[in-house]
């Protein structure tokens, strides 16, 4: 379990992450969501030490992070894929990490095959691996002392598709057993099928917590007519409150039977009438986080 409690950081008067609590649970994948400089990285830098918080805490276990005794054993990290010794090879790395651990360096070879580096892989020097492959190095590396919780900043940045579809099952493998797996992602449609609970983030604030469920529930219905003023109308009669978009759909947190019974009765042909959740992560992610885009809502 991690847990966040009244964190903030702040650089200067710039405040980078404001007073944000919530936990990542064990047996679940938690997708941290926002947009560039919402606070991600500064929030994930403090749970694992390398960024002191300005005031609250995050904590793995109940425990600070500086705390662990043998820390690889219990949290798996990946925050930055570029951020190894570019003049080792990804064996040597591995074995650097499996020794620093106190683990048998047969576990090396074991995490090799895990991620897919093979033997010659394995053997050439970081700084010439592609992104995908030191995406792949970092997951062995956050996984070999074979801890109960990761944390893990954009893992599949420069995965291929089969390599993404390979980093989702064993993420999901991880939380079955039991595992806490936090990761962050602008990889909305990543979230969307591997997240069981999603925290959204703006501007260093919260803007939304819950499990994918809730969330994409919450996001209402949407339905398109080609007389949207009727409709407009119709709903206000019904006592549903709506938002009229600028792509000419109207928007509400109604659902979708009560809409449809409305139009109907008021005589509206629709062309058009979903549960948001068909929308997806990514409307959502973007209403939630319009006011804290730098694009605003037109993004
Ligand atoms: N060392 C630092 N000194 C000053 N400001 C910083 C520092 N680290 C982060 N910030 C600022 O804190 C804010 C949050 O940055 P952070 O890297 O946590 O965002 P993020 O959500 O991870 O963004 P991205 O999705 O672009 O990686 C940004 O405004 C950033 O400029």
């Amino acid at each position: 379990m991690i847990t966040v409690e009244s964190l903030t950081r702040k650089y200067g008067d710039h405040v980078a992450v404001d007073n944000i609590s919530f936990t990542a649970r064990p047996g679940r994948v938690t997708g941290f969501l926002g947009p560039n400089g919402a606070g991600k990285s500064t929030t994930m830098r403090v749970m694992v030490g390398l960024t002191p918080p300005t005031s609250g805490s995050a904590t793995i276990e109940g425990r600070h992070f500086a705390d662990l005794p043998n820390p690889g054993r219990e949290v798996g990290v990946l925050l930055d894929a570029s951020a190894q010794h570019a003049g080792r090879t990804g064996r040597e790395i591995l074995t650097v990490a499996a020794m620093t651990m106190g683990l048998p360096t047969s576990r090396v070879d074991e995490m090799l095959e895990r991620v897919s580096l093979t033997p010659t892989e394995a053997g050439r020097r970081v700084r010439d691996y592609s992104l995908g492959m030191r995406q792949r190095l970092g997951i062995a590396t956050a996984l070999i002392g074979d801890p109960h919780v990761l944390i893990l900043d954009e893992p599949a940045n420069g995965l291929d598709p089969a390599g993404i579809r390979w980093m989702r099952d064993l993420l999901r493998g991880y939380a079955n057993d039991g595992g806490t797996v936090l990761l962050s992602s602008h990889l909305l449609h990543e979230i969307e099928v591997i997240a069981d609970d999603i925290v959204v983030i703006g501007n260093g604030r919260i803007v939304a917590h819950g499990t994918k469920d809730e969330l994409l529930a919450a996001a209402g219905t949407v339905v398109r007519t080609p007389d949207r003023a009727a409709l407009a109308d119709a709903l206000t009669r019904g006592g549903v409150e709506f938002t009229a978009s600028d792509d000419g759909a109207l928007r509400t947190v109604a659902d979708p039977t009560l809409v449809g019974r409305i139009a109907r009765d008021a005589g509206c042909a629709l062309t058009e009438l979903k549960s948001a959740d068909g929308a997806g992560l990514e409307e959502m992610f973007l209403e939630l986080t319009a006011d804290t885009q730098r694009e605003g809502v037109a993004a």
